[in-house]
């Protein structure tokens, strides 16, 4: 186990935990930030990590989001500077080549939530609470939270949590679509985990390419997107991962993945 800047780091088997470590609430700081992006980069560059999950220490936070003390005495330098490390850390963890699991184990406020919303798949235990509250003090969520949460979830509830601070509960958020899972408390962890366990199970090439062409689809016409698919298809099969999945499916034995 390593420990970054309030971040720690556990490898099981082909999956990276991260865990958001700055009491009391997990907080984000401009060096969190930086280490959360530091860690996605390299755990990208790590072709044995085909997943990620990320939660919270302690039982109350996953994250309540941005540490509101950094905005406090309205320096615009410093908002410029949060923004843009918010931006770069998220867009690194969205762009993360395998799976991503945010493990919701308490409170997921602002940029907390935002984290989640940028993570491919979200786990919440049944006491966790959720809510974008940037304009209850003034603020806004700069970390992708208006694109992200709305494209998740449509613009009805986006708006109904954004413009009118609904905080929602586990129940509900897996009712709107905002996550996939809920579970016990105390179980989000090992949910994910396990989850991330059938993702070693797919070949990561095709899990890269797939995760790429979903998010492209996003912002893409379909008359793009749907080439795309095609030219993807048959690039796969310049990868060892192809040849070994068919084959080892022929020949009724597991894959063993290459990543490449
Ligand atoms: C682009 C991104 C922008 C943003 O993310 S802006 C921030 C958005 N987040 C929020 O607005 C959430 C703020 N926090 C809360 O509303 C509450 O917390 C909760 C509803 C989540 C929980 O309430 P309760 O159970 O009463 O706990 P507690 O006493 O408020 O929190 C425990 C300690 O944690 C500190 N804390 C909580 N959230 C933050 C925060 N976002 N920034 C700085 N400190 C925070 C508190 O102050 C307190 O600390 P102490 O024990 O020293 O009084």
């Amino acid at each position: 186990m390593t420990q970054q800047t309030n971040l720690i780091e556990r490898i099981e088997g082909h999956t990276a935990i991260l865990t958001m470590s700055n009491p009391p609430a997990n907080t984000w700081t401009a060096q969190s930030l930086q280490a959360l992006k530091a860690k996605v980069l390299e755990l990208n560059a790590n072709s044995e990590i085909y997943a990620l999950v990320l939660t919270g220490e302690g039982e109350k936070f996953f994250s309540a989001g941005a540490d509101l003390k950094l905005f406090a005495d309205g320096d615009k330098g410093n908002a410029a500077t949060m923004a843009k490390h918010f931006g770069e850390a998220f867009e690194a963890l969205s762009a993360f080549r395998g799976v991503s699991i945010a493990a919701i184990n308490g409170y997921a406020m602002g940029g907390g939530l935002e984290v989640a919303l940028a993570c491919d798949i979200r786990i919440a235990e049944t006491q966790a609470q959720m809510a974008l509250p940037e304009a209850t003090v003034g603020l806004l969520p700069c970390a992708g939270g208006t694109q992200n949460l709305t494209a998740l979830v449509g613009e009805g509830w986006a708006k109904r949590m954004i413009l009118c601070g609904e905080r929602i509960d586990a129940a509900k958020a897996e009712k709107i679509g905002l996550v996939e899972e809920v579970v016990e408390q105390g179980q989000s962890l090992s949910a994910a985990i396990a989850l991330a366990a059938k993702v070693a199970k797919q070949s990561p090439s095709s899990v890269a390419v797939c995760k790429t062409l979903i998010q492209a689809g996003r912002t893409m016409p379909r008359s793009h997107a749907l080439p795309l698919e095609r030219e993807l298809f048959i690039g796969l099969f310049d990868t060892e991962d192809q040849g070994e999945g068919v084959n080892a499916f022929l020949e009724k034995r597991s894959p063993q993945w290459k990543n490449r």
